[in-house]
């Protein structure tokens, strides 16, 4: 692999995506930086979904080009060496009665291949990264028994257990009890401070204002992307979301937009 350290984790150049005819995101310029913690926002069908494919290399660009540590998103197998993913969700059918720990070390053995055994120390990490997620207790546990939120939290246990350089995250708080969520918020800002580049797609970005370096707001193409106070303004609230949204100052002096009828 490339020596990350002088790289920046994400390039986006005139990133252009249609599925079919219907084209979802148009001319999408930005870069990330090694050790960022990012979020995506913007209404319903907005392309933020789409957009987490194409860094993933699942989806390949019709125009443009993402580059991941330098490495174009066509070489998928590259890419994905440094992404670890957690999606809005994962089917499991219940015919398949896995374990928590079947699901945690899914993302090892997916890296290592079929021909390859797990060994002592995978072990070790899967039950330290559910440790971190706060579910050690749950190791033995059927994965399709738990509730919505604790699968959440298996799940991203799974993405931190591959040793990702860069975590992507889909709506990580379906179902996610408030403490629950503050403490995966917490969990993820820690692990940029020590290097780790996280993208979290979300709905809502209060719980988390205070903790992203950089915000982006999509409408199927760049409304704005930038520190969270230059982001998130009237206008560009007004541009990605066709309607008014006010901004509300915390006392951290932080402006949280109020979602009111949008999201709920
Ligand atoms: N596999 C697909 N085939 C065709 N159209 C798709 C497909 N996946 C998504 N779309 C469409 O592309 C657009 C963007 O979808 P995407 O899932 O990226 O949006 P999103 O911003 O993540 O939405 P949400 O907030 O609802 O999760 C939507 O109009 C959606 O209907």
């Amino acid at each position: 692999m490339v020596e990350v350290e002088r790289m920046k984790a994400i390039v986006a150049e005139d990133v252009t995506f249609a599925y079919d005819t219907k084209t979802v995101l148009s001319d999408v310029n930005f870069e990330i930086e090694k050790g960022e913690f990012v979020a995506i926002t913007g209404a319903n069908g907005s392309g933020k979904t789409t957009l987490l494919r194409l860094i993933t290399g699942i989806l390949k660009p019709i125009k443009g080009k993402i580059l991941v540590f330098g490495v174009d998103t066509n070489d998928r197998e590259r890419v994905q060496k440094y992404i670890g993913l957690m999606p809005q969700k994962e089917h499991i059918s219940s015919n398949f009665p896995l374990s928590v720990k079947d699901v945690v070390l899914m993302g090892l053995s997916a890296r290592k291949g079929v021909e390859r055994k797990l060994s002592r120390e995978d072990i070790e990490l899967a039950k330290e990264n559910l440790r971190l997620v706060g579910l050690e207790s749950l190791w033995d546990r059927r994965f399709n028994e738990l509730s919505g939120g604790q699968r959440q939290r298996v799940l991203l246990a799974r993405a931190l257990a591959v040793k990702p350089e860069i975590l992507l995250l889909d709506e990580p708080f379906n179902g996610v009890d408030v403490p629950s969520q503050n403490r995966i918020i917490d969990l993820i800002y820690e692990l940029t401070r020590d290097g780790l580049t996280a993208i979290m797609v979300v709905h809502n970005i209060n719980p988390l204002l205070h903790k992203i370096d950089k915000a982006m707001l999509l409408r199927n193409r760049m409304i704005a992307f930038g520190k969270p106070e230059e982001v998130f303004t009237s206008k560009y609230l007004f541009e990605a979301y066709g309607a008014e949204i006010p901004l509300i100052s915390c006392e951290e002096g932080c402006r949280h937009p109020i979602y009111g009828d949008v999201h709920g």
